[in-house]
């Protein structure tokens, strides 16, 4: 669905809105809301269960909010609601891609051809859904060359290239991790929402990760939703931070902010609630109460 009447500022791409997500007896999310900047990294950490994952999949439409709103601000001004969307609306309209916590690529396919695959829906508008089409028409052939472009433009960008006709699941883990990335960004999205990118890489395959996503935001100007619990991630590349805590947000703000918010260390020491106040005494106490 999407509005032509716009009542966010052009520099927000995501609004989440009193967002709600109910499994039975369990709130997974209550009452959350924040915001995302066109071109920002922004950062969804905390806890294991806090419901990171669970904000995810109702953005991406794999699952339907209880409660709450979340529109997406197209560059042109168009705004979607997401929550009123398929999932295949939602990548195809609101051009919002994701990758997952489990790899999920075609193991078995090359390299460039799962970059292929990611780009199934142009080629197949341009074969005109016929099979003469597949066969003959210049405007699929051209559509074909213009997609092993991108291809081989995201495999340079992910230091991938030299590893186009290799099967994807011989790749190392890292590899595959930026692989999943290249393949989400050859469907041009605005907004790229990354569960967890940096689980399971090496140190020198988390810098590798680091420049590619940084290089996104730099040449594409796409913004980023990551989840993340490798820190040095986070504070690295993260414009904003929003944290949650048993489906609610208890901070938001720069990595500066958040890293010596005392809610946030109480949070990941995972102290008892009638010891966060000590806590926060302890922390401000360290830090010259400056929050
Ligand atoms: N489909 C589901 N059915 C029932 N409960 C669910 C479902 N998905 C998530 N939950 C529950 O919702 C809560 C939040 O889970 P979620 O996976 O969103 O947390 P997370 O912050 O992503 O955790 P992690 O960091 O461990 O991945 C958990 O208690 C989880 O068990």
């Amino acid at each position: 669905m999407a509005l032509e009447t716009n009542t966010m500022t052009s520099d927000t791409i995501l609004k989440v809105e009193h967002l709600s997500m109910r499994f039975g007896g369990l709130m997974a999310i209550n009452d959350l809301s924040f915001e995302a900047k066109r071109g920002d990294i922004t950062a969804l950490i905390g806890p294991n269960g806090a419901g990171k994952t669970t904000v995810f999949n109702c953005i991406t439409g794999f699952y339907k909010p209880t409660m709450g709103m979340i529109s997406l601000n197209r560059k042109g001004g168009q705004v979607h609601l997401l929550e009123r969307m398929t999932d295949f609306e939602i990548t195809r309209d609101a051009k919002v891609a994701r990758t997952f916590q489990n790899i999920r690529l075609f193991s078995g396919l090359t390299v460039l051809e799962n970059l292929l695959v990611a780009q199934h829906n142009k080629l197949m508008l341009a074969s005109g859904y016929t099979i003469l089409g597949l066969l003959g028409f210049p405007t699929y052939k051209r559509a074909v060359g213009e997609s092993i472009e991108v291809a081989k433009y995201w495999l340079e960008k992910a230091s991938l290239l030299d590893r186009a006709d290799d099967p994807a699941g011989d790749l190392p883990y890292g590899a595959q991790r930026r692989l999943e990335i290249a393949r989400a960004m050859c469907t041009g999205p605005e907004f790229l929402c990354l569960d967890e990118p940096a689980a399971g890489l090496n140190p020198r395959e988390s810098l590798a990760l680091n420049e590619l996503l940084r290089g996104i935001r730099q040449d594409t100007g796409t913004s980023i939703l990551l989840i993340e619990h490798d820190m040095s991630v986070v504070m690295e590349i993260s414009d904003h931070v929003v944290v949650l805590e048993y489906g609610q947000k208890i901070s938001d703000g720069t990595p500066d902010h958040v890293k010596n918010d005392p809610k946030v260390i109480a949070a990941y020491l995972g102290v008892e609630d009638d010891e966060v106040e000590d806590v926060i005494a302890e922390v401000e106490g360290e830090t010259g109460g400056a929050h």
